[in-house]
């Protein structure tokens, strides 16, 4: 693809004449001079990225690095074409979309739906909607605050609906971006969207001539496919991009995600990016099973991954979505995996990689379903439960199985984390454990998922925490060992910034990354290392 680039004529943007210089932060357009950039540069900044953007029959549109990207660059910060409220959520604040409460909470003076704060009522995200539902000829009336609400459903499409008058270059924007109206027709999802958008707006707000359903519905697409969810409020709210939303999915994505607190998306490379690479994100949750991954894509992205990942069920010798068969056999005695006996079937039978003994789809979805529900009713907070389930499941999931990898992210926070205090009280084989844990699940990150920052960030706090204690203690017992330990809490403390630099102050990794940052001047002047 990038050949033919090297067959483009370097013509400068401005004067067209032969060009010497190349734009080094997008390597896509010449210039004949230092000049003629600068004069360029006002134009040209908009679209100055390092990427440029392919398309092709199974993809669409994707993106693809122009030139080498350095680890830590951001490659794009973007602010949303639209954002709203969830589709399924209880009342939110129209204007800052946070959650609110029955009486603690006012109504828009003009058209009803419910603010925080009187400031609110003008954020200019709601004036479009604030407008129609005046037009409707009577104020919204929220009463109930503790369930879904279904009006709330139709806000997300309307805002976006409301662009084609309030911002036509937005709303052109929003028109390219794929709906797979045809995929979803029919699907239970659909049905829903249907009856709890494309119906309702019509009828809740008195504008049947407006748009038809099949126009709804085709917005409605367009938000299930290419919605960021945004975690900035509570309960999420849901953010569209336009550049951010031709990012194609990889199950192990090579692009980290964060938002700014004004809903910005900042897209940046945890690890450096070669020319000619295909930029991507995931979709899904990279912890997740490559079953569980493929099934929420086809389910709400309308595609079959066929990435690297998925390709491999072993994924890169982890195991992660394998059991165990010694679980299934009556002398337990195999150490073997069981994965499926066809990679794209995970709901099919299974079949032990050492022994070749098979078991049926059934059996393991009994175990999965009995796990997931011992997960979901467990509580994480505490060690003793955390301890009893890896100690009970370990016997059916591989130990990089997503339910163990979600208890074991729990344990790593847990042991000696109750307060800053905690750690120094906990015994030695608790610290070591806990140092376990962290290094077993970097390792595992590493190879499954080595852009996720906000995983390696939590887990690298938690490993200099509890290496900067062993250190301490080494240091007291007069143990050699004291300044290695030291510089690996170091190591960890400073990755843990990197990993953490861009989450916005609203969200706890932020005061992570700060209290890192901290910390590794500490240990730094303790070290005697200097700057
Ligand atoms: C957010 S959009 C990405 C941009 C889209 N390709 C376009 O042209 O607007 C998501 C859609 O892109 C396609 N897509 C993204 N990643 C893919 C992948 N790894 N394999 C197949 N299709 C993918 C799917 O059609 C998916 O529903």
């Amino acid at each position: 693809m990038l050949e033919e680039d090297e067959k483009i004529e370097k013509i400068c943007s401005v004067c067209k004449k032969e060009a010497g210089k190349r734009c080094s932060r997008c390597a896509t357009v010449f210039y004949c001079s230092a000049e003629h950039q600068q004069q360029h540069w006002k134009t040209h900044k908009s679209t100055c990225h390092p990427f440029k953007i392919c398309s092709n029959e199974q993809f669409g549109r994707f993106l693809v690095a122009t030139r080498d990207i350095r680890a830590g660059e951001i490659v794009l910060k973007e602010s949303p074409l639209v954002f709203g409220p969830a589709q399924i959520t209880g009342p939110v604040c129209v204007g800052c979309l946070q959650g609110l409460e029955e009486k603690k909470h006012m109504e828009c003076e003009k058209c009803g739906w419910p603010v925080c704060k009187r400031s609110c009522q003008d954020h200019s995200s709601h004036q479009a909607e604030c407008k129609f539902t005046v037009a409707r000829g009577s104020k919204v009336s929220i009463q109930h605050f503790y369930v879904p609400h279904p009006t709330y459903q139709c806000l997300m499409p309307l805002r976006c609906l409301l662009l084609s008058e309030s911002d036509p270059a937005k709303w052109d924007a929003l028109q390219r971006l794929e709906s797979h109206d045809d995929e979803r027709r029919g699907s239970e999802q659909w049905r829903n969207d249907r009856e709890g958008v494309a119906k309702l707006i019509p009828r809740f707000f008195k504008c049947e001539n407006k748009w038809d359903e099949d126009e709804i519905l085709r917005i409605v697409g367009i938000i299930h496919v290419n919605g960021h969810e945004v975690p900035l409020t509570e309960p999420s709210s849901v953010a569209i991009y336009n550049m951010a939303s031709m990012l194609e999915h990889s199950c192990r994505p090579n692009l980290a995600k964060s938002f700014t607190n004004r809903n910005e998306v900042i897209l940046w490379a945890p690890n450096a990016i070669q020319r000619g690479e295909r930029l991507s994100i995931c979709y899904t949750d990279v912890m997740w099973t490559t079953g569980n991954r493929l099934e929420h894509l086809r389910q709400t992205k309308m595609f079959s991954c066929e990435c690297e990942r998925c390709n491999d069920p072993t994924e890169y010798e982890t195991y992660s979505s394998a059991l165990r068969c010694s679980g299934f056999q009556k002398d337990g005695k195999c150490k073997g995996y069981l994965l499926p006996v066809d990679k794209s079937e995970w709901t099919g039978d299974w079949c032990c990689l050492k022994c070749h003994k098979e078991v049926t789809g059934a059996a393991v979805g009994q175990i999965l379903e009995r796990a997931r529900m011992d997960l979901d009713a467990m509580q994480k907070h505490r060690e003793d439960h955390c301890n009893k389930y890896v100690k009970h499941y370990s016997k059916w999931l591989a130990p990089n199985h997503q339910f163990l990898v979600d208890v074991k992210i729990s344990l790593s926070q847990v042991i000696g984390g109750n307060n800053p205090e905690a750690i120094k009280k906990i015994p030695y084989d608790k610290l070591m454990n806990k140092i376990k844990v962290c290094q077993e699940l970097i390792a595992l990150f590493e190879k499954i998922c080595p852009a996720e920052a906000r995983a390696f960030g939590a887990t690298r706090f938690e490993l200099h925490a509890a290496l900067a204690e062993l250190g301490r203690r080494s240091t007291e017992s007069n143990n050699p060992a004291a300044a290695v330990q030291l510089e690996d809490s170091l190591y960890n403390a400073t990755e843990c910034v990197r990993m953490l630099q861009h989450e916005p102050s609203i969200l706890m990794e932020s005061k992570i990354c700060a209290q890192a940052k901290k910390n590794a001047e500490t240990l730094k002047a303790l070290l005697g290392i200097k700057d």
